[in-house]
């Protein structure tokens, strides 16, 4: 029997996301990484909203490949800062992670507790080789902590706290943060559409 082509590129370059993306779609769906494939130049994103930066990178990967595409813009929209660092979390600050939620410690130092509210947003679309195009979006409400905590997760999500429990996404197993995420949220919305790539005719 002869192995069964993709049907699917998850259209992203951060190993987090892939992580997340990877767990959240299971075996429903045969799948390959950007890693897996020749090298494509990777989109530059210019939008101003999270939806039009999924769905130019969604787009760009898709025809690069000729492959249905799965990518996902999303950030931190902090509300002290006016909702930055928003679409630019990735280009906050020079370096790492770390670098980045520092900076964003720093520029809430002596901000009290209650406003210090802020949102995860996630958009993803789904584009077809054709320029087709589907978009879900999801978010996660919180606060921003005074110092980081827990060792899962990645970028910002040490410092993220959830309303409820006090703890912060970096606390939580994948499958937790995924219950509750703005990628976890915006995922459910887009299954059935990544469903339907795997339906044999
Ligand atoms: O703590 C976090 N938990 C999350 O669940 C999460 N989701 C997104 N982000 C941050 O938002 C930016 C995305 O930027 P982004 O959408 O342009 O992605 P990226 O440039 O890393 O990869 P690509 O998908 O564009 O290739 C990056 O700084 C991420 O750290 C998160 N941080
Ligand atoms: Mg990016």
């Amino acid at each position: 029997m002869s192995t069964p082509s993709p049907k699917l590129l998850f259209a992203t370059t951060n190993k987090g996301k892939l992580r997340e993306l990877r767990q959240l779609v299971g075996d429903s769906v045969e799948v390959v990484s950007l890693a897996d494939l020749p090298p494509v130049p990777e989109p530059e994103e210019d939008g101003d909203t999270f939806e039009a930066n999924a769905v130019k990178k969604a787009v760009e990967y898709a025809r690069a490949t000729g492959l249905p595409a799965l990518a996902d813009d999303s950030g931190l929209c902090v509300d002290a800062l006016d909702g930055q660092p928003g679409v630019l979390s990735a280009r906050y600050a020079p370096g790492d992670d770390k670098a980045r939620y520092e900076k964003l410690l720093s520029e809430l130092s002596g901000v009290p507790d209650e406003k210090r509210t802020a949102s995860f947003r996630c958009a993803l679309a789904l584009a077809w080789p054709d320029g087709r195009t589907h978009v879900e979006e999801g978010r996660c409400e919180g606060r921003i902590g005074y110092a980081p905590k827990g060792e899962h997760g990645f970028g910002y999500d040490p410092v993220f706290i959830l309303l409820d429990s006090g703890r912060s996404l970096a606390e939580l197993t994948a499958e937790e943060k995924s219950a509750i995420s703005h990628r976890g949220a915006a995922f459910r919305k887009m299954k059935p559409k990544l469903l339907s790539l795997a339906a044999r005719p």
